[in-house]
Formats: C-alpha cells, sequence, structure tokens
C-alpha cells in the first residue's frame, strides 16, 4: 500500500484524555507522509475513517487553500488553575479551550481553572469550555450557569451532554452557543445535529471523519459555522488539520489544532506550533525530507508490531466492506 511505515511514541506534557504517550504510525505515499493515529480504545470499524485520512495525505491529495494561517485556541487540560494560567498565557492564543467535568474533579475545580484563564486571556479574549459529554441535562443547565459566570461569557460549550437529543435540549434551554463534536465524529449519522438543530457550531476532526475533502463535504451539507480541532496529532497529521481550516469556505473561530505544543518532542525537523496564535497554512503534505526519524521517538518492537498488526485489521474489515 505505501512504501514506509513508522509506529511513533511521543510523550506529552500533561496527562490528556488519559494519555501520557501518544502512539501511531505515519505512511508515506507518492505525496509525502500521513499519519494514522487512531486512538487505542477505539475498535476497528471506528478506526478505518482515520486510515482514509492518512492515505488522502500519503496521496497528496488535499484542496487548495483560501487562507494562508489558521488562528488557534490554547487547550487547557484538566490541570490546577495556577498551571492554566500559564499554558494561556505562555500560548499567546487570544482564545483558549477548557476541559470541564473531568471525572474525579468537582464543579468547583472547574470554575477555579475557568477564573484563571480568563484572567489570563483578558476581557477581549475568547473563551470555550469542552465537557465530552460527561453532564446530564439538568447538571449542563445549572453547571453552564454558573461556568459563563466565572468565565465572564463564554464564546460556547462543546458538546455538554453525550447525545444528540441532549444536545438539543439543552440548547434549548441555555443562551450560550452549544457545539457538538462526538456528535458529528462518533455518530453513525452526522447530520442528526443539523436535523434536531442540536448545535450553533460542528467541530470538525480530519482523522475520524475520513480526511481533508470528506470534511469539507460535511461542512457544507451541515450549514453550520465549523470548528476544526486536532484528535492530538504529530505535526504530520496536524497538517492535514491545518489543510482542512485552510481551504474552508468560512472559518469564523480560532481552531482546536495548538495541540502539537503537549508533546514534549515531535517527529517532524519544523514543528507545527503557533506563533502568534495562528498556524501558517502549508503548501502541501509533509514532503518524505521533513520527517525526523529519531529513534527515541520510535514505539518499542512490541507496541511497532501491535500498530502493523491493528493496520492489517483495518485492510482485512476493508476488505469485508468491498
Ligand atoms: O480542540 C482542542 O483544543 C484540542 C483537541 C481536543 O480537545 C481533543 C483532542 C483529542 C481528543 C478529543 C478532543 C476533544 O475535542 O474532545
Ligand atoms: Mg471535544
Amino acid at each position: 500500500m505505501t512504501d514506509q511505515v513508522h509506529v511513533f511514541s511521543l510523550p506529552m506534557t500533561t496527562r490528556f484524555r488519559g494519555i501520557t504517550e501518544r502512539e501511531g504510525l505515519v505512511l508515506q505515499g507518492a505525496g509525502g507522509w500521513g499519519e494514522w493515529s487512531p486512538f487505542l480504545d477505539y475498535d476497528t470499524p471506528e478506526i478505518e475513517p482515520w486510515l482514509r485520512c492518512a492515505e488522502e495525505a500519503a496521496a497528496g491529495d488535499w484542496p487548495a487553500p483560501v487562507r494562508e494561517s489558521v488562528p488557534v485556541n490554547a487547550t487547557v487540560p484538566a490541570v490546577g488553575p495556577e498551571r492554566a494560567h500559564e499554558i494561556v498565557t505562555r500560548s499567546g492564543c487570544a482564545t483558549a479551550k477548557v476541559k470541564v467535568a473531568d471525572p474525579g474533579q468537582s464543579l468547583a475545580d472547574d470554575i477555579a481553572r475557568v477564573e484563571a484563564v480568563r484572567d489570563a486571556l483578558g476581557p477581549t479574549g475568547h473563551l470555550r469550555i469542552d465537557v465530552n459529554g460527561l453532564w446530564s441535562v439538568d447538571e449542563a443547565l445549572a453547571s453552564i450557569k454558573v461556568l459563563d459566570r466565572a468565565g465572564g461569557g463564554l464564546e460556547y460549550v462543546e458538546q455538554p451532554c453525550l447525545t444528540v437529543e441532549e444536545l438539543a435540549d439543552v440548547r434549548r434551554k441555555v443562551d450560550v452557543p452549544i457545539a457538538a463534536d462526538e456528535s458529528i465524529r462518533r455518530a453513525a449519522d452526522p447530520y442528526r445535529v443539523r436535523d434536531l438543530e442540536a448545535a450553533d457550531v460542528a467541530v470538525l476532526k480530519v482523522q475520524p471523519l475520513g480526511g481533508v475533502r470528506a470534511c469539507l463535504r460535511i461542512a457544507e451539507d451541515i450549514g453550520l459555522p465549523c470548528v476544526v480541532s486536532s484528535a492530538l496529532e504529530t505535526s504530520v497529521g496536524m497538517a492535514a488539520g491545518i489543510a482542512l481550516a485552510a481551504a474552508l469556505p468560512e472559518l469564523p473561530y480560532a481552531c482546536g489544532l495548538g495541540t502539537v505544543s503537549m508533546f514534549t518532542a515531535d517527529i517532524t525537523a519544523t514543528p507545527l506550533l503557533p506563533d502568534g496564535g495562528a498556524l501558517p497554512v502549508l503548501p502541501a503534505s509533509p514532503a518524505p525530507e521533513r520527517l525526523l526519524v529519531d529513534p527515541a521517538l520510535q514505539a518499542d518492537p512490541g507496541r511497532t508490531d501491535f500498530w502493523r498488526r491493528r493496520l492489517a485489521e483495518v485492510l482485512a474489515y476493508r476488505e469485508t466492506l468491498r
């Protein structure tokens, strides 16, 4: 299928989504490198579109950009208020997304983190929160009210509850805009969000949704303003997210593509780190010479085996779909 495959393992500076080491593989095609890094807890059918994204990148098949740079948000994990403040200040971003409702933490922890982030952003910054579907409708109504006040106004709340029905219910009962993430990227039908008027904003992630061109189609059909966000890709995979953000006809919000700073190292010689709150748009997929094959960042033989087997399983699964 491809000329070359490398399995990587990158240490993270802060635990995020339970992850401390980000694993995946990069594969080389005629057009450059593509990344395939589905989360470890996802099963074979769910990780197939992630591979289409990598193949599209490796084929060098991205649409033309319509802008030269992409504004990004700082991403704040469920850390303490001092660390949250530091992350936002260091990022240079005018927008921050704060993880809340982390299991094992209280609403008081979320309030303290959100207050610290508002302090770091100043009054003109944009502050959004991401709940990852962890609230009930009642919890959402109560918590959004409190956090909207603590944050001096929220730009939007991402995935406050698990289901599309719950999102629609919450959306009708609060003034803060609602963004759908899991309800699009993990749904059998992403358009139920549109049909049930469940969100004001669509979050698009290129790997789970099958690539840049697939996401452009969803953006057009879903009829909502879109935010492109990462799935914690290395700079190889991040280039695909940036290619989507660069090609969307409208980009009214900062994108969640500033997450390369969460790694202690990267697999390209030129990490895609934001400068002044924005990322530059590159002309194409990462070229062969841009990959840094640092032995320290290669997964050990056992994990390399795991990823090669996982890839073989997805390719076999594809055959059953034909
Ligand atoms: O959007 C961002 O700021 C960063 C990306 C992010 O939050 C994320 C990264 C990996 C998995 C899930 C999510 C998420 O948006 O829920
Ligand atoms: Mg999210």
